[in-house]
């Protein structure tokens, strides 16, 4: 059994962050490891509270996981602020974590904002470059840059973010006109493709992504095969949202697919 470790921030409403990111390491055939930063008082209309953990206390979970249970891949998702972002750099780099898949989540669905403004900084200089993959949705991209969001120029952009030290980037393309995702491995570009479901339910796609392609990356495919195949769970997921679960935008459903058929 491949070990993918979630760094990332608890959602009290399970459909984004950590809960989400389990959620997918089981749709993905992988144990699912976590190392909890902040929560989150959230629900699918909204964030009405954080409160972010000491540094030293991702730390120890992560090195508690790393020295017993073993990383296979880590996916980052919400750090919340810069001396979370360095801390989880530190621990990455003196522990060796293999395959580094960054989420670099600046705001829900719900519009909250998810990154204090000064870490962005933090992200670029100190974990970036310890980066397999950072996988911005389009808006985030375009912040990182410093730019306004011009989906026609998603490929400069993701050149830019390329030259700040990830092996490759990918702009995930759920707020984008045509739904594909961009990949950019410093050598060329690749679109990722594929139906785009018209629904609303689409909170945690992100998450769900971004753990689905550490977890291909950890079962050993390369990184566009990796990248196909969290395209195809993410968007699954989408596919069978939960506009049941809330009044906002409903949770993505990450089994519904293999869920499909199963009586209950
Ligand atoms: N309506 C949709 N139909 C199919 N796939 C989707 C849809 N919305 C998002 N996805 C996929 O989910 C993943 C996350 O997308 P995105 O919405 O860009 O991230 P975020 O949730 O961080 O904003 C991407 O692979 C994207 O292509
Ligand atoms: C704790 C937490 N982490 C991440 C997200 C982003 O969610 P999405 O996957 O929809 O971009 C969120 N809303 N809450």
């Amino acid at each position: 059994m491949k070990r993918v470790l979630s760094i990332a921030t608890s959602d009290s409403g399970a459909g984004a962050g950590i809960q989400a990111d389990l959620k997918a390491f089981l749709r993905c055939g992988v144990y699912g490891t976590t190392a909890i930063v902040a929560t989150t008082a959230q629900n699918t209309v909204g964030v009405t509270d954080i409160f972010a953990f000491p540094p030293e206390v991702a730390e120890k979970q992560i090195e508690a996981v790393a020295s017993d249970i073993g990383v296979d891949a880590v996916k980052t998702g919400m750090l919340f602020n810069a001396g979370m972002v360095s801390a989880v750099a530190g621990a990455i780099d003196r522990l060796g974590l293999p395959n580094v898949v960054v989420d670099p989540v600046m705001v829900a669905e719900s519009g909250a904002v998810l990154l204090e403004p000064d870490a962005v900084e933090t992200y670029k200089s100190e974990l970036f470059p310890l980066a397999t993959v950072i996988t911005p949705n389009l808006n985030e991209a375009f912040a990182l840059v410093g730019e306004p969001v011009d989906e026609d120029r998603m490929e400069d952009c993701a050149v830019t973010l390329h030259a700040m030290g990830p092996k490759a980037v990918i702009i995930t393309g759920g707020h984008t006109s045509t739904g594909a995702d961009l990949l950019y491995d410093g050598e060329g570009f690749k679109r990722i493709e594929g139906p785009v479901h018209p629904s609303e339910n689409t909170h945690g796609a992100g998450c769900t992504y971004s753990s689905s392609l550490a977890s291909f990356l950890a079962l050993g495919y390369g990184i566009e095969e990796a990248a196909s195949r969290a395209h195809a769970v993410a968007s699954e997921a989408v596919e069978h949202g939960l506009g049941e679960i809330g009044e906002g935008a409903g949770p993505v459903h990450a089994l519904g697919g293999v869920l499909k058929g199963v009586a209950q």
